[in-house]
Order: C-alpha cells, then structure tokens, then sequence
C-alpha cells in the first residue's frame, strides 16, 4: 500500500476524498470541481488535527510564475481496451469508451499542462498510459498524440519514431542499463535517433545531469546512485531527445518523503521551463497539488475532474511534520470493519 492510501485508507474514505460515485456510473458535469490549491484541505484530510493550514512557501510560489496552456496535445476518441487472459476465456475490461475531445465533459489535455491520473487499483490508470505512450493499441477508438493520429494501421516503425522524437517515459523502476553509467544512459535515446555528433550528444547528456542536480555523479553505474538520484538520471534520459510529451508512470512509487518532493519539484520545474506535457499516474494523494488537472480512473471510465486553480509544490519541512501527526493519529474507524481489517490496513 502506498503512503498516502495508508492514511486514508478504507475504501469508503477513499471514494468520498475523490468523489468516485459507488457504483461506478458515468460522470455528470455536476461531478466535476475546482479545488483550491492547498493541498493539505479539509477536502483531502478532513479527519486529521492539526493539519498545517497552508504548505506553501511564498519563494516557492513567486518562482513558478504564470504559465499559459496551448493546443490539444492528448485527444482521445472513444477508447477501449480489453485483455484476453491467456488460456481462458476471460475477458477483462481495463478502459470503457474514455473520450477526451472538444466535444467531451472532459476537454483534452493541453500543451504545457501537468494532469495527474489517479483513482483505485485495477481502474486503469496504466493501460491508458501504455496506450497514450503507444507501447500498447487501444481495442477501439483512436487517440490523437501531438496532432498525430494513432490507429491500429500505424506502423511500427511510425510509433517508435513518434516515441523516440517526441514523448519522454517515467517509471516507478527506472530500468537504467546496469553496466552503463548516468551518462551514457542519457546519451542513449540520443545515440538512437542519429541527429547529433558525439560530441554534441556527451554535451547535452550533462547539461540535462546538471539540470537534475547530478553533475557530480555522471560517471557513477546505476547500482552507485540511490533511488532517488536514478530517478532522476532516468528524467533526463527521457528529456533527451526534448519531448513535447512526458509520461510518468508512479515515479516517485519507490522514494522516501524527501527524495519524492524533490522529484516533484523537478518535474514542477519542467513543466514550467520547457512547456513539456505531463501525464501522470500516482496512488499519492499528497502530490495531487502539482497538477493542473486531476482526471479520477474508476472501472475503465473517467468518473471525476478537478482543476486546480495553482500548481503549488510542498514544502518539504511541513510535509514531513504533517506526515508524522498524520502517523500518530488513530486509525479512522470504518463503517462494518472489523478490529483485524483495521490492523490489517
Ligand atoms: N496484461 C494484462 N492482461 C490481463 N489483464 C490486465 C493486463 N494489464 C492490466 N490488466 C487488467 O486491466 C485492469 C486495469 O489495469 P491497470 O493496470 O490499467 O489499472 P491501474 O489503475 O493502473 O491499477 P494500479 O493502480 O493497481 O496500477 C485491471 O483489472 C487489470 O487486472
């Protein structure tokens, strides 16, 4: 269980901290809210004292500045995806008529905007991932990646160049190549594509380990980095080939409270200095407050949006304060939980 589910824990909490309708069913617009940007809100934490009223620093907030949203970048057109199970006749429904274009409830992703995906296990959060980043085909429907269109025809070929030019991957493992050092997994996807001289590539592979923070560990192998410097060795790979899209599948899934605002901030950073897209899926409540929009994953469908009027990044220090009040609090007591299933969370 993830840290911020650990707190809410049961999942009756849990649907009324997102609204998710019991049963699943279709949104409404009445569904849809805007949220104020703290993210320590009586939305999110109700039933915990003592919460700090206001996480964010006025330095932080003042250096974010404004930033201005574009064109649609992440168009979906009625997409469904469905699993065969191998050697059964069992057919799983990950993802149900999600629709995300100008006609829709939910317009579609913008240049430069930060979406985070989020809502229970098995709702299907990654295989929409998957899809938007091509690595895996829609049953039916067609999505729209950067304005080009994806479909069951696109060749191979066309998707792996789609990827390697324009969209970035984050995942929770950071699959580094274990015998190449930070640099050189940098300079790969770069290798890849063939555009830029040696020479020009070693540049550029530092100069994204420096806006990472790692210029002092560029020839360490991955085994000598800790989790969260892989990470963001992994950030600047897939920054490599400047991608206008980035998706970020629970990147922050393996790290420590501090290493996870860290990352955050470096992908709040991002965002806002290179206008880069980011799409991603986290089980953390607590970093909700990076987004601009947050998109609620429930059986397939999308059943929840919230906007977030601010991106506001935590501060570190009142993170961890509230994350030990929020520790020694007593469990919250569930409806028809038994004393072992409240151990048990
Ligand atoms: N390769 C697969 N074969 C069969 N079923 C799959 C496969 N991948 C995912 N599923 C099923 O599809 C549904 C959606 O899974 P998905 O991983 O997209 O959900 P998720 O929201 O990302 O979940 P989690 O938060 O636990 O990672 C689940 O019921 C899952 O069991």
């Amino acid at each position: 269980m993830m840290p911020g589910e650990k707190f809410s824990g049961d999942p009756a909490a849990t649907n009324r901290v997102i609204g998710l309708p019991a049963d699943g069913a279709h949104s409404t617009a009445a569904a849809w809210s805007v949220r104020p940007p703290n993210p320590f809100s009586a939305t999110h934490h109700d039933h915990l004292p003592n919460s700090p009223s206001n996480p964010m620093s006025s330095s932080a907030l003042l250096s974010l500045g404004r930033k201005d949203l574009g064109e649609p970048v992440v168009v979906i057109h009625h997409l469904s995806k469905q699993y065969t199970v191998p050697g059964s006749d069992e057919v799983v429904r990950a993802l149900n008529d999600i629709h995300l274009a100008l006609d829709s409830e939910i317009h579609p992703i913008l240049r430069g905007e930060f979406v985070i995906l989020r809502g229970p296990s098995g709702g299907g959060k990654t295989s929409l991932l998957n899809i938007l980043g091509t690595i895996d085909n829609a049953t039916s429907g067609t999505i729209e990646i950067l304005g080009e269109r994806i479909t069951e025809h696109s060749s191979d070929t066309y998707l792996s160049d789609l990827r390697l030019r324009r969209i970035g991957f984050v995942f929770q493992s950071f699959n580094l190549l274990a015998t190449m050092s930070a640099l050189e997994n940098v300079e790969l996807p770069m290798t890849i594509r063939g555009k830029l001289s040696a020479k020009a590539r070693r540049a550029r592979a530092l100069e994204l380990l420096t806006l990472v923070g790692l210029q002092d560990r560029v020839a360490h192998l991955p085994s000598e980095l800790s989790g969260g410097e892989q990470q963001r060795v992994t950030i600047a790979r897939a920054l490599a080939n400047d991608p206008e899209l980035l998706l970020l599948d629970e990147p922050t899934g393996d790290l420590d409270t501090k290493n996870t605002v860290d990352i955050m901030d470096l992908l709040l950073r991002i965002n806002h200095e290179r206008r880069t897209t980011c799409v991603m899926v986290t089980h953390n409540p607590d970093v909700e407050c990076y987004a601009d929009r947050l998109l609620y994953l429930q059986d397939g469908r999308f059943v929840k949006q919230v906007i977030n009027e601010m991106q506001v990044p935590l501060v570190l220090e009142d993170y961890q304060a509230y994350l030990k009040l929020r520790d020694q609090a007593p469990p919250v007591a569930v409806e028809g939980e038994t004393a072992e299933g409240r151990a048990a969370r």
